[in-house]
């Protein structure tokens, strides 16, 4: 079998995959996207970090590739709805460069409280501009740390030792926990408004883009550092470049960008900007975990059939995989769409398999695609197959389990009651001819609505000209609706509106039909 190394990876990494005499192993970081095209039709593994680009058409042209497995976390650059489509696994070593990215931001808040850097050009250029550069002590000051998760809590217990409070926002983890820590947890305009240097350790997702944007740098102490050391676009570029210039922040640092590399970013001519090329995760050892880890896993599968670390498909036998594999696919969208619905850290997620799908001999792949459904609109890329359960038992989520064999309405139903600190939904779905995922209840409201695309969800009370006034709005901005699902609970006149539009609808046009008369409540979903 032969596998493509297409991106630097640790010399110890490419050391062990050669180690395996049924393994060839090619190294080539140079390839251009049309070269990988081709190229990729030989290969039955591909092993990337953050450079190569697995394009759908990288995808369709890889005709015996099993696996995509990236040195690292993130898989922006990986179309997984392709290769999922395609059957080729796509994996992940999420733990390998925690500590390294922690370390990162603590040399990145130091470097900022002391002009490091700039000092450093200065320097070379000459000069001895000791005035120019005095700094500010981090002892005694308020670190606010947004998502305290793998990372963010690293960063905790290191500004801890540097003596500095640390506070934090995370509406995916408990004040207890987030407490127990030794953090104090705080609502995010609270720490916006306490912290002296606030650094964002977030996923990117629908949630997290643009979540340090001009309202909340508004919020801000004046003097207040921001650091970026997760996911470019966290902190909104733009907005940030006008709080400097504005005075509100005294300095940032940032290690990743919208685009990478960056080109002509105003951000980094200032002098109150300092950066690194999306260094967080790289010191020897980090690259060296990662390498070990994902060499491993891609050897595992490809020798053994053993899958680990995947973030789309669970670790079961090929055979059992066929027969569950739309039931997974409807799992994982009930459990995302639970999650959109439902504001809050999760305490409480009850699953309920009824009819054939019992007959399956193990439902425990079912109910971690529901996790990995509730979990991935949080963590983002982070969440997979395996660590799915982890992530649910370190938040403190109860799970449970159960069975009804006797079906009423529909052959087979998954239903997902979950609570969370601020609310509580049950949703159910079925599979139609076998395949086609449906939802088919949201709290007391029938529907039949396919769970893909942009949708927006509205609750309003049922009367003539709602739905109208609704359609209006959208077509003012130019959406498309593309398919619309009625749902009613008749004694108390209220009615659900699902729509899937051709577009995403912006957070400005979700408020306007909010405004609309008869209209309670509408969420943006992403399915
Ligand atoms: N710079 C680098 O080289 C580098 C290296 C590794 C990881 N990363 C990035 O660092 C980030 C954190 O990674 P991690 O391993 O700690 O992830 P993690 O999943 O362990 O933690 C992320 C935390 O963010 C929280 N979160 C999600 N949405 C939030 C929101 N709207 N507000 C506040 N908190 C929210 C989650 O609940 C979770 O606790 C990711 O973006 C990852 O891609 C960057
Ligand atoms: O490979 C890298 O250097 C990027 C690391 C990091 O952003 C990740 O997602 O793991």
């Amino acid at each position: 079998m032969k596998v493509l190394v297409s991106d630097t990876l640790a010399e110890s990494g490419i050391e062990k995959l050669r180690a395996i005499p049924d393994l060839e192993v090619e190294v080539n970081t140079s390839l251009t996207h049309e070269e990988l095209c081709q190229a990729i039709k030989e290969y039955d593994a591909l092993v990337i970090r953050s450079a190569t680009k697995v394009t759908r058409e990288v995808l369709e042209n890889a005709d015996r590739l099993k696996v995509v497995a990236r040195a690292g976390i993130g898989l922006d650059n990986v179309d997984i709805d392709a290769a999922t489509k395609r059957g080729i696994v796509v994996m992940n070593t999420p733990e390998g460069n925690v500590i390294t990215t922690a370390e990162h931001t603590i040399a990145m808040l130091m470097a900022l409280s002391r002009n490091i850097p700039q000092a450093t050009q200065s320097m070379k250029a000459g000069k001895w501009e000791k005035k120019k550069f005095r700094g500010k002590e981090v002892f005694n000051k308020t670190l606010g740390i947004i998502g305290i998760g793998r990372i963010g809590r690293v960063v905790a217990d290191r500004a801890k030792g540097l003596k500095m409070n640390v506070i934090a926002f995370d509406p995916y983890i408990g004040p207890e926990a987030i407490n127990k820590l030794g953090v104090e947890a705080v609502t995010f305009d609270e720490l916006l408004a306490r912290a002296d240097y606030i650094t964002v350790h977030t996923p990117m997702t629908q949630e997290t883009r643009d979540l340090i944007n001009k309202d909340a740098f508004q919020k801000m102490k004046r003097g207040v550092f921001v650091l970026n050391c997760a996911r470019g676009g966290i902190v909104n570029e733009q907005d940030l470049y006008q709080a400097i210039e504005e005075g509100i922040v005294a300095g940032a640092a940032l290690d990743v960008f919208v685009e990478e590399p960056p080109k002509d970013n105003p951000l980094l001519a200032l002098d109150k900007v300092i950066s690194t090329p999306h260094l967080g995760a790289s010191t020897d050892e980090a690259q060296e975990n990662v390498a070990l880890a994902v060499a491993d896993q891609v050897i595992d599968y490809l020798l053994h059939g053993t899958i680990r670390n995947a973030v789309n498909a669970p670790a079961i036998d090929g055979e059992v995989l066929a027969t569950l594999w739309p039931y997974l696919q409807l799992a994982e969208k009930l459990g995302s769409l639970v999650q959109q619905i439902t504001p809050g850290a999760p305490e409480e997620i009850s699953v309920e398999y009824v009819g054939e799908v019992c007959s399956a001999k193990d439902l425990k792949p079912l109910t971690i695609s529901v996790l990995k459904g509730i979990l991935t609109p949080m963590l983002g890329d982070q969440v997979n197959f395996v660590n799915a359960p982890v992530h649910a038992k370190e938040r403190g989520i109860r799970v449970t389990e159960s069975t009804r064999e006797e079906a009423e309405d529909f052959t087979n139903l998954i239903s997902i009651y979950m609570k969370t600190s601020k609310d509580e939904n049950l949703v159910a779905g079925t599979l139609f001819g076998k395949k086609d995922v449906r939802l088919v209840r949201i709290n007391d409201f029938r529907l039949e609505a396919a769970l893909e695309g942009h949708l927006v969800l509205i609750y309003n009370i049922d009367t003539p000209g709602t739905i109208g006034a609704i359609g209006t709005c959208l077509g003012r901005h130019d959406i498309n609706i593309s398919m619309m699902d009625v749902g009613q609970v008749l004694e108390r006149g209220q009615n659900i509106i699902l729509l899937r539009t051709d577009t995403p609808v912006t957070d400005n046009v979700i408020q306007e039909v909010l405004a609309l008369e008869n209209v309670n409540i509408v969420q943006k979903l992403e399915l």
